[in-house]
């Protein structure tokens, strides 16, 4: 079985290409990281270490890479063979891939009569949709209508800190012991990817709004509250009494919200709330706040970690969500240097004020209370 696998990062290394590895795939990695490709197509192996007490290592076979931008037809050319295609690159690069993934297709189509899922393992709802909307832009309308008959865009929800990488060997992964996989089944095209570590559900909504609403909300929270009071490691933020009572409230807010949608057990919940603070805390992993922080436009948006729960907070209680605007207010207050949209960001706000700065990144109307209640966490 041959897998094809769209960014050789982080997750995609420690944790998708392990599972794809022990599902018995073959899997080539594509990304635009050259002395990554290189050690991969030399090693042809690498390892996974568990950042644990007691550290357990996975090497991870059968692996090689492509360099997307010097060799696009060897891409293509995977994409063609391939039994599974999944991405993990980032939301903000799903569009960047999209035109040599419509092109894989597109060939694929004149020879392979086999059905294809590609899965995209971004943090954001509905990344696969996504995907796939942007890949159609690159087809016509017939062959949209061929790819719809052979080819799944499953959504899924996918859960493992792994935070950067600072071995020597640049292939070497150090992730947490915990993961969740959860891939849409009623999206899949031809025979459910024979992966054990996939959980499949028929409606993935409950579990990827679980997921991004408690573990990224509270990342974020840890990210941009520890970052304002000087922390670097969010193991080390979290231990701050101030970080922590903010994340924590922001977690009720958004927990509160995921209980009155989905109908969740609020015991469970909170025992999911509590096993989750207990991993950011895991003594073994160093997880910069940079990393955690990284984005902050993608994550002040209207769909993502704080603005939506936020606004759900609002409609279903009628109240204040008081915490996840501190944590907003201290997201619009992220300075650092080396994060694009971190710079952009602060340019938008000395150039056009916090108010309209927020109403544009979150995609609020003048009016909407939220704007208020930010502004007064920001004072
Ligand atoms: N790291 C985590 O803890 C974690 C956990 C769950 C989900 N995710 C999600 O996984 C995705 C990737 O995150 P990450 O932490 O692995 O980031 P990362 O930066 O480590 O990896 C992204 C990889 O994509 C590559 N890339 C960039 N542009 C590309 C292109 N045009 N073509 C091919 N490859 C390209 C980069 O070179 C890099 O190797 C994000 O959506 C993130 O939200 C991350
Ligand atoms: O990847 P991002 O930038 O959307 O979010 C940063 C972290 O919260 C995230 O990578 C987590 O580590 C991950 O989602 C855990 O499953």
């Amino acid at each position: 079985m041959h897998a094809v696998h769209f960014g050789a990062g982080n997750i995609g290394r420690g944790f998708i290409g392990a599972l794809l590895y022990q599902a018995g795939y073959h899997t080539t990695f594509v990304d635009v990281n050259d002395s990554i490709i290189r050690a991969l197509n030399s090693e042809e192996q690498y390892d996974v270490v568990l950042a644990a007490e007691e550290s357990e290592t996975l090497t991870v076979k059968n692996v090689s890479g492509i360099n997307s931008i010097s060799n696009p037809d060897a891409v293509m050319q995977a994409i063609v063979q391939a039994d599974i295609v999944t991405t993990a690159v980032g939301p903000n690069i799903l569009p960047v891939i999209s035109e040599l993934i419509a092109k894989g297709l597109r060939e694929r189509l004149k020879s392979n009569k086999q059905s294809l899922n590609l899965i995209a393992c971004e943090n954001m709802v509905g990344s696969s949709t996504t995907l796939k909307e942007n890949v159609y832009k690159y087809l016509a309308d017939d062959e949209q209508a061929a790819c719809a008959d052979m080819f799944g865009f499953p959504d899924a929800a996918v859960d493992r800190i792994v935070p950067n990488q600072t071995d020597e060997d640049i292939l070497q992964v150090s992730v947490e012991p915990y993961y969740e996989w959860v891939v849409e089944q009623t999206a899949i095209k031809g025979d459910r990817p024979p992966i054990s570590g996939i959980t499949y559900v028929n409606d993935l909504k409950p579990y990827i709004e679980r997921k991004l609403f408690t573990v990224n909300t509270g990342h974020a929270a840890a990210a941009y509250v520890g970052r304002d009071m000087g922390y670097t490691a969010i193991h080390e933020a979290v231990r701050d009494d101030n970080v922590q009572a903010i994340m924590q409230g922001a977690l009720q807010e958004s927990g509160e919200v995921l209980i009155q949608t989905y109908g969740f057990d609020r015991e469970e919940h909170q025992q999911y709330i509590d096993k989750i603070i207990e991993r950011f805390m895991n003594p073994y992993i160093s997880d910069e706040v940079t990393r955690v922080g990284r984005g902050p436009i993608r994550k002040l948006g209207p769909n993502d970690r704080l603005i939506r729960p936020a606004t759900l907070y609002m409609d279903l209680t009628g109240e204040a969500p008081k915490y996840l605007a501190k944590t907003i207010a201290a997201a619009l207050n992220y300075h650092t240097n080396g994060d694009e949209e971190a710079v952009k960001l602060q340019a938008m706000i000395a150039e056009q004020g916090y108010i309209r700065t927020l109403q544009i990144v979150a995609d609020l109307e003048a009016d909407d209370p939220l704007i208020d209640i930010i502004m007064q966490e920001l004072e």
